[in-house]
């Protein structure tokens, strides 16, 4: 396993990460462990931070999506960053943590109602309107509360990213956006710009996720910058704001070469200024909405490993106590992880295991085929890059509980969410009170 952030290994051969020995971590918190490094972190927040807000003036928002709860919210404030949100819990989790409500972007295909209308009473700094439903509806809510709505048009350009079906999204086969391709994305800028409670700010696009490929952004960058001509010299409407997504691809196995961040900024402001410049345009306040890479390599999990099924001549199977409840990329996309025997690092790898979750699915399987050295019931597993769209896509499937998270740093560990317990799993259950009154009644007739 690569190590990254503060990852090393101390003198006792174990694995530490933010100055704490991932041993000691087991010990105290137990596994399944998210371990997110602080360190790495800020530091990712502060790479976009430099690249795209000082050097650029862009706005840097954190997509919430991929990492939430009250202790990220704050420490993305403390960097200086924007938050994206995609429903209203993650909104209400932003709004828990007091993030500035003027700094918050909310996404959505399909918002409801009342989420809507919790954004516009929380004022929040632009609400992200992605299809021409969802125009109406929120003209007509803001109407009711005498407010004036300040959107962004999410559209489709169009533009192929080269990566997962699943998670690719600028293309016009999309849920999500206003297609330029088709006239969509002009018939919704008319009606923003005549409807009475709408102030349209600007478009928005995102084409994908875990892209390595940044000339892919320079293209999205020109198609919007098309776009925001075309609907200019038409309607005389100049965009003032262009977001252009998130997406840039992080490292978690071998063969993954992520970009540098500068590199990633400079070609697509650089395409966004060239286009300005050749429509005799002024440049728009670019935004842009990465997730992954800042969260994606702060995060690691610690499995404590259990039953091992050797079938010889086949497969090693080796039992870990989570899997797709806590990280079901590898089931939902393939996706390929990372690990190391966090308990004995220097050992060489010995033998080829596959790596098992504990839930009852065949397909609920961390990692195939990596060489690790022998392990052993009690051995701890250490999956690294897990920091986004793990435990934000976490479930309680077989209600298994989630697993608690640390923040690492410096030596010291800080408990930012529990592990949930039995009694967390049952909190919403409800017992009709007609099967109450059978039960009563059965165990009063024993
Ligand atoms: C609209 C939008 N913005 C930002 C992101 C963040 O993407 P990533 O985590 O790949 O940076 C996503 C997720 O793909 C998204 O859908
Ligand atoms: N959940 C996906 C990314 C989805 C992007 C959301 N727009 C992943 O784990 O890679």
């Amino acid at each position: 396993m690569r190590l990254q952030g503060t990852m090393r290994v101390n003198d006792k051969n174990h694995l530490e990460i933010g100055g704490c020995d991932t041993v000691d971590l087991v010990r105290e918190f137990g596994t399944p462990l998210y371990v997110i490094d602080e360190t790495m972190f800020r530091q990712n927040c502060r790479a976009y931070y430099r690249a795209f807000t000082e050097e650029h003036g862009v706005e840097v928002i954190y997509a919430s999506k991929t990492l939430s709860n009250l202790a990220i919210c704050t420490i993305v404030q403390q960097e200086g960053l924007g938050l994206d949100v995609v429903s209203g819990g993650e909104l209400y989790t932003a709004a828990k943590a007091r993030f500035p409500m003027e700094c918050i972007y909310f996404h959505g295909n399909n918002k409801s109602p009342e989420e809507l209308r919790l954004a516009l009473e929380y004022k929040v700094g632009r609400i992200m309107v992605d299809n021409l439903y969802e125009l109406e509806l929120l003209n007509a809510i803001a109407g009711e509360l005498g407010a004036q709505a300040k959107i962004m048009l999410r559209l489709s350009p169009g533009v192929e990213a080269h990566t997962h079906e699943y998670i690719k999204t600028g293309q016009i086969d999309s849920k999500f956006g206003l297609a330029i391709e088709n006239g969509m994305a002009m018939s919704g800028v008319k009606r923003a710009l005549e409807l009475p409670n709408i102030v349209l700010k600007g478009f928005h696009c995102h084409i994908g996720s875990q892209i390595f490929e940044l000339q892919s952004y320079a293209h999205a960058a020109e198609v919007m910058m098309t776009f925001v001509n075309v609907v200019y010299r038409e309607t005389g409407y100049a965009a003032e704001e262009l977001n252009l997504g998130g997406g840039l691809g992080i490292y978690y196995c071998q063969g993954d070469q992520p970009r540098p961040v500068k590199e990633y900024a400079d070609i697509m402001i650089g395409a966004v200024k060239a286009k300005a410049a050749e429509f005799d345009l002024p440049v728009p306040k670019v935004i842009v909405e990465p997730g992954r890479s800042i969260s994606g390599p702060a995060g690691s999990t610690l499995y404590t490993v259990g039953a091992i099924k050797d079938i010889p001549g086949i497969r090693k199977y080796v039992s870990v106590d989570g899997g797709m409840g806590d990280n079901p990329r590898p089931a939902l996309y393939q996706s390929k992880y990372e690990a190391c025997v966090a308990n004995r690092m220097n050992e060489e790898p010995a033998e080829k295991v596959s790596i098992a979750g504990k839930c009852c699915e065949s397909g609920d399987m961390l990692i195939w085929d990596i060489e690790l050295p022998q392990l052993q019931p009690g051995d701890i597993l250490a999956v690294s890059s897990t920091g986004a769209y793990n435990y934000s896509m976490s479930m309680n499937y077989n209600r298994l509980p989630r697993p608690a998270m640390v923040l690492v740093n410096n030596g010291r560990a800080d408990l930012i969410v529990r592990r949930e317990d039995y009694a967390d799993l049952i909190r919403n259950d409800v017992t009709p009170e007609r099967l109450c009154s059978t039960v009563v009644k059965l165990a009063s007739s024993r």
